[in-house]
């Protein structure tokens, strides 16, 4: 598959997934400015992929800083960070990533800005390695949990495109076809922006996964009738007490699990997980445009013009509905998470 992002001839290629199924594009920025635009125009997208492309990002920025001494250096990436950081505010892997970047920047104060600046970008290549090496084990771990001719539901798109490969939801998903095991995946068309119709269901095919789109409102349906026997989701940020911030619709499913008794798993890399948030209530939920409510692509009105509309990107799912997360390290109930990554 085309690499999701990549540091490629001085400047981060995305592929552009707003544009997925139809049109396969690389989306080049040449400044920080346009990797942030990405991000917040969801170019890019899903809460790994997020983190790497934003330290890419950082590092994109503070090679292209003209300064004298190492002060006036630190102050422009620092600002670097702060405009990367306000392009969406629920995937914690976002200002995780920011984070790590800004430990590189005052742990180079004693280099000469030429060589901060390329450790800088060795350690966004860094993170970009570790997020695949992550997903693979996450992968490992996860397939463990599906038997051979299971079918599994996913909601949104946890897959290679939402991380820099392999993918989480998806990752556990690939890792267990890669065992030879004879399974379907049911992918939700997660409305509004329909990253599950888009894009997993065009991730998986060309891996050759077998994939049946369903609208959100069959899932009910189909797991009343013994059709799904597990469903394994991503998560934007995994608060203290494991309670789980996923795209909107992840709550539904979960809700819907429990009732038929199928186990509801979500499988994230330690970078999702927010020690500092608490619970769920703390976690903050992006509010996007009406017009992805609206319409289809920005383009297609299927509601009335001036129509009230609620647009939150996310909703928390609480722990009690979580069977286990699956992670790098291992299977994990949701309250033994705490001490697991402390
Ligand atoms: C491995 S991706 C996990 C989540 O980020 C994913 O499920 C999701 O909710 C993505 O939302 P998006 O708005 O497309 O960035």
């Amino acid at each position: 598959m085309v690499p999701t992002v990549e540091w490629k001839d001085g400047a981060v290629c995305l592929l552009d997934q707003s544009r997925l199924p139809g049109t396969v594009e690389i989306l080049t920025c040449r400044d920080y400015r346009a990797v942030a635009d990405a991000i917040r125009e969801l170019k890019v997208r899903g809460a790994p992929a997020i983190g790497v492309t934003a330290a890419l990002g950082v590092a994109l920025g503070a090679l292209s800083v003209r300064a004298t001494d190492y002060a006036s250096f630190a102050k422009a990436v620092g600002e670097i960070c702060n405009h990367l950081a306000a392009t969406r505010p629920t995937a914690v892997n976002l200002f995780w990533a920011i984070e790590r970047m800004k430990r590189k920047l005052e742990a180079s104060t004693s280099l000469s800005i030429p060589s901060a600046q390329q450790a800088l970008l060795a350690e966004a290549q860094a993170i970009l390695r570790e997020d695949i090496a992550l997903c693979k084990a996450m992968g490992k771990h996860g397939a463990e949990l599906i038997r051979d001719g299971q079918t599994v539901l996913t909601h949104c798109n946890a897959g290679a495109l939402a991380t820099a490969g392999y993918g989480t939801a998806l990752g556990v998903i690939r890792a267990a076809w890669e065992q030879g095991k004879t399974i379907q995946v049911i992918a939700d068309e997660t409305r509004p922006v329909l990253q599950g119709a888009r894009l997993t269901a065009w991730e998986l095919m060309q891996d050759h996964i077998p994939v049946t789109l369903i609208t959100d409102n069959m899932a009910g349906s189909l797991m009343r009738q013994g059709k799904i026997h597990l469903c394994v989701v991503g998560a934007d940020r995994i608060a203290a007490n494991g309670d789980v911030a996923n795209k909107i619709g992840t709550y539904s499913v979960a809700v819907l699990a429990k009732a038929h008794g199928i186990p509801f798993y979500v499988a994230a890399p330690y970078s999702t997980i927010d020690l500092k948030t608490k619970t769920g209530a703390d976690i903050p939920i992006e509010q996007r445009n009406p017009l992805e409510v609206t319409s289809i692509h920005g383009s297609h009105p299927v509601a009335p013009a001036g129509v009230r509309v609620y647009n939150p990107a996310f909703d928390v799912t609480p722990a009690e509905l979580i069977t286990a997360i699956i992670t790098e390290r291992g299977v994990f109930k949701p309250s033994e998470l705490a001490d697991r990554f402390r």
